[in-house]
């Protein structure tokens, strides 16, 4: 059993009359960056939180390493957590608030400058957490996660409150996490936040996984087959790929979607019947079309789309 794993079996919670889990089950595996995705209420903190042992299950176990979180010796060595980065005591400076983390965990005291340097946050480390945006608090509370150089990360929405630049370097320290070897799972209710990041995703709705797959066959299976063509010749196009059995839909003056015929197809039909073309390209859907695919089922509450009409 590798120590940078978490296997999640079976969890089933209830509060009250709401079901928040019902049967999750998913293995997080190192050196990966692993998405955890699903609407609101889909529950994803409260599994967050069973794993590292902040709610209890009614049934089903959570593993880390093998071993329940109660169970492990030195916990922040083994697993580190973000849950809610508003946690922070506000008068205390970010840099006095890792070394009390640190102290009180028997974690060595030279670790904090490394992880505040980890973070980018030397230029705030004095000033007081209390007065933090939400991206620097994110940045904070990442820092403690990494504080014990643990296996195992678990992030509840790091990505809120991050700017375009912090989204795009948060991306990067999640990769280079993972190529370190360890387990990341990252949670995020927004897909887009996660591309070029997961390399696995783990797609949750009403309390239980939907799909549980490696992002690069989820694109593949969702574009198969989808290319685009552009072209002076729109009607001559058109009768080539169908006569090929191609479906194909006009998408503008000239271009065509077109699928059931893959794009070294299309670029020998219109070749081989002088059909003049400027671009035949392969679509690739984004991880946010894919999720879409996947989820229309299971969303618990879907806002009306703000229609032309509402102002
Ligand atoms: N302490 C609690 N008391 C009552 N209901 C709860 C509690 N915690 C979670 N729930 C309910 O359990 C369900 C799952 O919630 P959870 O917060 O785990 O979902 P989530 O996927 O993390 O959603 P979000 O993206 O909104 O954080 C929701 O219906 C929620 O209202």
């Amino acid at each position: 059993m590798s120590q940078a794993t978490i296997e999640v079996s079976g969890l089933r919670k209830r509060f009250g009359p709401a079901t928040a889990l019902d049967g999750m089950t998913f293995t997080v595996r190192p050196g990966r960056v692993t998405g955890f995705v699903g609407p609101n209420g889909a529950g994803k903190s409260t599994t967050m939180r069973v794993i590292v042992g902040l709610d209890a299950p009614d049934t089903g176990s959570a593993l880390i390493g093998g071993r329940p979180y109660r169970s492990l010796r030195r916990p922040l060595t083994r697993v580190g957590s973000l849950l809610d980065a508003a946690a922070v005591q506000p008068s205390r400076s970010a840099r006095n608030h890792l070394l009390w983390l640190a102290r009180s965990q028997g974690l060595a005291a030279g670790r904090v400058d490394e992880v505040i340097g980890r973070v980018g946050l030397e230029r705030a480390a004095r000033r007081r957490a209390g007065g933090f945006s939400l991206g620097m608090r994110q940045r904070l509370g990442i820092a403690a996660a990494l504080l014990g150089d643990p296996p195992v990360l678990l992030l509840d929405e790091p990505f809120n409150g991050m700017d375009p630049e912090g989204i795009v370097w948060m991306r990067g320290l999640l990769r280079a996490l993972a190529d370190e070897g360890r387990a990341v799972l990252v949670s995020s209710h927004l897909m887009s936040e996660l591309e070029g990041t997961a390399d696995h995703v783990v797609i949750v709705g009403r309390g239980k996984v939907i799909a549980d797959t490696g992002v690069a066959d989820l694109i593949a299976r969702v574009s198969a087959g989808r290319v685009a063509v552009r072209t002076t010749d729109l009607p001559r196009a058109t009768a080539v790929l169908v006569d090929a059995g191609a479906a194909v839909a006009a998408t503008g003056p000239d271009t065509l979607a077109v699928s059931g015929v893959p794009a070294e197809r299309v670029v020998a039909l219109l070749g081989a019947n002088a059909v003049p073309f400027s671009e035949v390209a392969a679509q690739r859907a984004t991880l946010e079309e894919a999720y879409f695919g996947l989820t229309r089922d299971a969303v618990e509450y879907r806002g009306e789309p703000a229609g032309e009409g509402t102002r």
